[in-house]
């Protein structure tokens, strides 16, 4: 395959993330153990880790150029919160449950690459929390991920 598209151009499109996130965060809002925590969010919340996921797999910009973020400041968001492994363990739960409902793309080699992302991410994410002090550089990039050992797309 000559072109091998990024995740984001496989997955869809701007609206494929925001929507994931839109119900993801619905189902987070009612769920026992994770409401608390996300309870006196702003509106925007949801959108901005829609941008910044979508970013990451390489898609436009926005949660940099739009959102005012960085791989620094979303670092920095987790900091002090103190999030548990049994927490971590229903956020993930939970998005890959929407993941299904929504219908994001499903084939094996986009859904390994997603689920490596979410477990690096959301495993950073409980470490970080445990800190008082974000030990990120403001001008660090942001993350890029990409297909990983299953090298592209699933071609039938
Ligand atoms: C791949 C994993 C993750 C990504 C990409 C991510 C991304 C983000 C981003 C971009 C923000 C900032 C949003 C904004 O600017 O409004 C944020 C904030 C936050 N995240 Fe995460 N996150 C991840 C995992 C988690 C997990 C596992 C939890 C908890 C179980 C969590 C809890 C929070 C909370 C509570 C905030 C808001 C902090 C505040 O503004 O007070 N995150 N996250």
């Amino acid at each position: 395959m000559k072109n091998i598209p990024t995740l984001f151009e496989w997955a869809g499109d701007m609206t494929t993330f925001e929507t994931l996130f839109d119900k993801f965060y619905d189902k987070v809002l009612k769920d026992d153990l994770l409401q608390e925590l996300f309870q006196n969010l702003s509106p925007e919340h949801r959108k901005h880790v829609a941008h910044f996921v979508a970013e990451v797999f390489g898609g436009d910009k926005l949660y940099t150029n739009l959102d005012n973020g960085s791989h620094s400041k979303m670092i920095g968001k987790h900091i002090g919160k103190m999030l548990t492994e049994e927490k971590r363990k229903r956020w993930m739960a939970l998005l890959i449950e929407t993941a299904d409902e929504v219908g994001l793309k499903s084939d094996p080699e986009f859904r390994s690459a997603f689920i490596g992302y979410l477990e690096w991410g959301t495993r950073i994410a409980v470490i970080n929390s445990q800190l008082t002090q974000n030990p990120m550089q403001q001008e660090e990039p942001m993350p890029n991920w990409g297909w990983g050992e299953t090298k592209g797309p699933y071609l039938p």
